[in-house]
This record gives C-alpha cells, structure tokens and sequence, in this order.
C-alpha cells in the first residue's frame, strides 16, 4: 500500500496487514460517544434477557399452571411474559432511536477529518489520485463504516452474547444436550472464518471498482465538451459499460458467496435442532426431562437461530467496514509534505519589502528522476516586476508553484527578505504571495465569495476596484450580480471571464508578492491591453513574478528570466535580451503574434511590444 508514501491507491485486492487493524484505528472516534454506546448495549442485553425470559416462564407455564390446572397461576405468569414482551418492545425502540443519532454524528466527524487531510495533502498527492477514488471513499466507503458501528459491531457483540448466555441455560437445563449445541459452534467458526477471508479480498475489489466508476463519471462530466467535440460518447460508454461490468460480476460474485455461507451456517443450527428434538423426547419419555423443559430448550434453542443466521451477514458487515477502514486510512496516512516547521515566522504585510530570492533551487516531481529546475539563482527585487519566459515544458510553472510552497524546492533556498520560506507559517506566507493561475479556478459559490477568497473581509469599494483592474465589470452585469453562483468550477463563463475573475481575487488580496502564471493568455487583445494597464500601476507597489507568452505582456516587465529545460540562462531587460541572447529571440518567435517585430536593438523595456517572428 502506498500510505505514507505519498503514492497513489493501494494495490488492487492487496492485503498486506491484519483485515481488522485499520477499523480498530479509528476506535477513537467511539471515545465520544462511548456512554451512547454503553447505554446502547445495555439496552440491547437488557431486551435479550427480556426475551430470553420468555421461554423460560413458558417452561413454568407448562410445568406449573398447565399441568396443575391452576388458572390464577397462570394469568400471573401470562402477565409476566406480557410485560417482559413491552420490556423487550420498548428497550429495542430506545436501542434504535440511541444508534442512528451517535452512528450518524460519527460517520459526519471522520468525513470531516478525511475532507480536511485532503486539503492538507499537496497537489502531488491529487495529481496521483483519481479524484473518483477519493469521492467513493468520502461517501460509500464512511456509509459502510456506519452501517458497521450502527449495526454490524452491536449484533456482532450482542448475538455473541446471547450465543453464550442461551447455551449456558441449556447445559443448565439438560448438560449433554446443551453442549451438543454448543459444540455446534466449532463448525460456525470454521464455516464463518473461511467466508471472512474471500469476502474481504471480494469487498475490497468491488470498493476500489466502485472508485473506478465513480472516476469516469466524474471525467465524463468534466470532460463533456470534448468528449462531444470528438465524438467519443459511444467509446466512452463502451469504457464506462466495461467498468459497470466488472462491479457488478464482484457484486454477484459476492453476492453468491454469501448466498452459499448462509445456507451452510443455516444448516447447522437447524441440524443440531433435529437432533435435540429426538434426543428431547426420547429423554421425556424416559423421564428426565420434563415437557415444560424440553418447551423451554427448544424455545431457547430457537433463539439461536437468528443470531447464526444473520453470522454471515455481519461478517460481511465487518469485512466491508474492514475494508473502508482500510481506504480511508490510505487517505489519512498519507502524511502531508507541506507543512510547517516546529519554529515558525509569521510577517505581517507592513514589514514585508517583498525581495524574493530562488538560490540554487532544484526540483523533481515525486515519482520521477528527471529534475524539472536544476540550480535555479534568480532574485527578484522588491517592487520589481520580473517576468519568466521560456519554451513550453521548460518548467515555468514548476518555478512559480514554488513561491506559495504549492510544492518545495528538492535542494537550495527560496527567501522572502531573507527569510527561507519553509521557515514561515504556511498561513503567513499565502497571505503574503497571491497566485493566478492559467487554468483558474472557480468554486461552485458566488461571484463575490470567489472574489473574496483570500480576503473574507474585503469591502465593497476595493472588489469593484479589484474587478475594474482586471477588466472584469462584466460580473455586475450577470443575473444577480456578484451573488451569481457559478456553476462549477466557474464553467458557466468564459476561459477569459474566468481568468479575469482569477486576476481580481488575486489583486484583491493585496499580496507582497504577486505570482501570475499565463493570466492573460485567454483574453482578447483589446482586454488584454486594458487589463496590462491597469496592472502597471498595481505592480509598482509589489514585487511580481509572471510567466508570460505572450509577448506583449512582457512589456509589464523590468526583467525578464529566460528558463531553458530548467535553468535561468539569461536575465535582463527585455530590449536587451532581444539585443544578445538568440535563445530569447527563439523563444519569443515562436509565440504568436501581437506586436510588430522591432528593430534591433530594441528600445526601452516597458517601451513598445517587439515581437520576433520568424
Ligand atoms: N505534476 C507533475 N508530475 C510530473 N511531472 C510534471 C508535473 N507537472 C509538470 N510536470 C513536468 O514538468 C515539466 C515542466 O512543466 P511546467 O508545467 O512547469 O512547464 P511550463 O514551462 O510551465 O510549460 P507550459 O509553458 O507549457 O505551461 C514538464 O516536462 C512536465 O511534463
């Protein structure tokens, strides 16, 4: 299993540790509710012994009242077992109404726990996970676990304890008989040990195929424009069809292997029934056992068979929650990469002056060998703009991810005015670094509460200056304004609508340091150019790393960084980039055009849109 690795799902049907030792981990989320549960149990053990009385007041009925003729005797024993009924009625109400509350409260507590540690878990950890994977144990896999603690675990404990209590009475009532019965438990145990263990490698492919399907619908809705783009419903279908496929063979497949452990633990009890009748009645007649105790054996008898028959249900029970257990620890053993350090600095904005300096920085994405930055040195001066141009794949991205520590550098330093970033509190250092990305995201809520992300408390005035800056006035304009809900992930508007909506929450927060991947790259030029000149006057006050294509938008920059396959071969002023290195000049080429291509050497940084195209 790839638990604490960081790697993606366990292995398919592998089961490497005792099937019960994940469940057991999550007793502490009993603790709370460890006095609902005691009360639960007693209830239950209560209603049993209610029940268990019953046959044996039938026992005196038929031994007493009914052969003696005795009909006032016998109204009071009648009145008795017709209280020890209500007793039983009542304390299983009680045992139900008790369950489903804590069952419920506590499935909600680790969905919340499981909920949190995945926003705890760096992107690396989603990159490998199919998000199907996580959705199917948040939802089907904590139902199972409920079902198991609201269920399972009770009857699996009380019918253990009723399984005792009757056959100690029957010993009680007749010895030899009593412990043919309780012989009988010898091949339930067999019988029920051997069903353990396929169910659990069963249930556990049917959790991980029911992940699977969970997956590809998930795809399938993300991806539907394209999908219908190309065409490719029927092939999709077809994949999805196969993935259905194969569920149900494991559900049926389970389903026949618990058809057949049923009949086999049926067999048993009923089995040894017959034998107690005949040795019952032999012994009557021989007059070692009365008629009113051979009423009450076999009655009590009769209460045993429930508890064997619903055996094969509960460990099913069981190995199902086994198995959730098992997925959903996967989750929360994975330990998150990026967290704080035991010491920790938090800055406060007013301090910051925003010098950003990358020392010798290398990074490797987890699971692979080939470093994506190697020995990056790059310093960003405070208010400096300084803009990262390189070919596609050279690793611009990489770079800018690593400001707001969405993944950390594998050697070297970055330092905000000196300070190595893996020395500020995370919630510091996201406040101080804003980011836009190319591909934004928006959440499925309002307008105004994606704008106000990183800023809860922005007012009024500073969202529509936000909003005027990125060019994106267009939100007052949607059916209800800023409280629109977006559908999800923003997809309801536009690439360039959602990029601009990107662009506001990022300048909203009013970051030391702004990190713009591409965020311009889906707008029209006329938008664009609007946009860039609002962003001119905001970038004077902070320092501001952007990865740009476009040409034009390098105009924001003082410098700009050629990254060549994951090293900064070049820094300077645009113009003089242009002027010397023939790597920029590449690069630049081959980006579309905005601009006319200047005249070498070109004038000043900020000063024109010199494009080089071949
Ligand atoms: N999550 C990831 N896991 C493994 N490799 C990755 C991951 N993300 C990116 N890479 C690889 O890292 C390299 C750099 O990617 P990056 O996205 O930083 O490049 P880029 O310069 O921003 O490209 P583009 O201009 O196309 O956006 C690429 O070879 C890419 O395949």
């Amino acid at each position: 299993m790839a638990a604490g690795s960081g790697g993606g799902p366990a292995d398919r049907g592998e089961i490497r540790r005792h099937p019960l030792r994940n469940l057991w981990r999550l007793r502490h989320y009993l603790r709370p509710h460890a006095v609902e549960f005691s009360w639960l149990m007693l209830a239950g053990l209560a209603a049993t012994a209610a029940g268990i009385a019953v046959p044996l007041v039938a026992q005196r009925v038929v031994d007493g009242p009914v052969a003696e003729r005795d009909l006032a005797g016998l109204f009071q024993l009648a009145g008795l077992a017709l209280l020890l009924g209500l007793a039983e009625a009542l304390l299983i109400f009680i045992r139900r109404w008790v369950q489903s509350s804590s069952s419920v409260a506590m499935e909600a507590t680790i969905r919340d726990d499981v909920y949190a540690h995945l926003q705890r878990l760096p992107p690396s950890f989603h990159d490998r996970w199919p998000s199907g994977q996580l959705l199917s144990r948040i939802t089907s896999d904590l139902s199972v676990l409920r079902r198991f603690l609201s269920f399972g675990l009770f009857f699996l404990v009380l019918n253990l304890v009723t399984y005792l209590g009757v056959v100690v009475l029957l010993i009680r009532l007749h010895p030899a008989l009593g412990l043919l019965v309780a012989a009988s438990a010898v091949p339930l145990f067999l019988i029920a040990r051997r069903f353990g263990r396929h169910y659990h490698a069963a249930s556990r492919r049917m959790q991980d195929q029911q992940g699977d399907v969970a997956t590809l619908v998930e795809e399938t809705a993300q991806g539907l424009r394209t999908m219908k783009a190309y065409g490719r419903g029927p092939q999709l279908a077809a994949r999805f069809a196969a993935s259905t496929r194969a569920l149900h063979d494991t559900g049926v497949a389970k389903g026949r292997l618990l058809a057949r452990t049923a009949a086999r633990l049926d067999l048993v009890p009923n089995l040894t029934l017959g034998i107690v009748l005949v040795a019952g009645a032999a012994a009557v007649a021989a007059g070692r056992l009365t008629v009113g105790q051979l009423v009450a054996f076999v009655s009590l008898q009769l209460m045993l068979i429930w508890p064997v028959q619903s055996l094969g249900w509960i460990i099913a029970n069981g190995q199902e929650a086994a198995t959730a257990a098992d997925r959903i620890q996967e989750v929360l053993d994975t330990a998150p990469a990026i967290v704080d350090a035991p010491v920790t600095v938090a800055l406060a904005r007013s301090t910051i002056r925003g010098r950003l300096r990358f020392e010798a920085v290398t990074f490797r994405y987890p699971g692979t060998t080939t470093p994506v930055l190697r020995g990056v040195d790059l310093t960003v001066e405070p208010g400096e703009t300084l803009a990262v141009v390189g070919a596609t794949g050279s690793g611009k991205s990489t770079l800018l991810s690593l400001v707001p520590r969405l993944h950390d550098v594998g050697t070297g330093r970055i330092t905000l005015d000196g300070h190595d970033l893996r020395d500020l509190r995370l919630a510091s250092l996201r406040r101080l670094v804003a980011t836009a990305f190319e591909e934004p995201t928006l959440f499925s809520m309002s307008v105004w509460e994606n704008l106000t992300l990183g800023r809860p408390d922005a007012g009024e005035d500073e969202v529509r200056a936000a909003l005027a800056l990125a060019q994106a006035e267009f939100a007052y304009d949607l059916p209800w304004g800023l409280r629109t809900r977006l559908g999800e992930q923003g997809l309801s508007l536009s690439g360039g609508q959602r990029q601009r909506l990107a662009l506001a929450r990022a300048v909203l927060v009013r970051p030391a340091v702004l990190v713009l991947d591409d965020p311009l790259s889906a707008l029209d030029v006329h938008t664009e150019a609007a946009v860039e000149s609002a962003l001119k006057r905001v970038l004077r006050d902070m320092t501001a790393l952007l990865v740009v294509h476009r040409p034009s938008t390098i105009a924001l920059a003082d410098r700009v960084a050629l990254l060549e396959h994951g090293r900064i071969s070049a820094v300077g002023p645009h113009a003089e980039l242009l002027a010397t290195v023939p790597a920029y000049r590449a690069v630049l080429s081959a980006e579309p055009a905005a601009v006319p291509h200047p005249r070498l050497p070109a004038g000043p940084p900020t000063g024109g849109f010199p494009l080089v195209r071949s």
